[in-house]
């Protein structure tokens, strides 16, 4: 199975377990890969064939809009049930990370795959 990819996209959303965090807006780092079969966009050069990733793109930020979740758990598992009923996302593995929740880290956050990888 092939995959599309967006890496590192920087989503604005109120999230946080503490109440300094519910006043205000934190960046949260995403990476994705969206499995697909790229060929038959690729033998028609359809981007109607694909997974289009600026539209998917759109879509996360959107949703960093409209919610306001306590945990990043919440967040990525939420966002993947979105994207996978949405776009038709077969499998998809979601890394997310929470840059300066943890001053003694670069970065801290969670991974998640979810749905049915193909084999071809
Ligand atoms: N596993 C998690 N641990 C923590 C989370 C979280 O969402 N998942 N969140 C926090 C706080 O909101 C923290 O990010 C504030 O700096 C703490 N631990």
């Amino acid at each position: 199975m092939d995959l599309v990819l967006i890496e590192a996209l920087k989503v604005d959303t109120v999230i946080g377990v503490y109440d300094w965090e519910r006043t205000l807006t934190q960046t949260l780092v995403l990476d994705l890969e969206l499995a697909t079969d790229i060929r038959p966009a690729a033998a028609d050069d359809d981007l109607g064939k694909t997974l289009n990733y600026a539209a998917i793109s759109e879509r996360i930020n959107a949703f960093g809009a409209e919610h306001r979740f306590e945990l990043v758990e919440t967040f990525a598992e939420r966002l993947a049930e979105t994207l996978r009923q949405e776009f038709g996302i077969a499998w998809l593995r979601l890394t997310l990370r929470k840059p300066g929740a943890v001053p003694a880290a670069r970065a801290v956050g969670v991974r998640i795959e979810r749905g049915e990888r193909g084999s071809s």
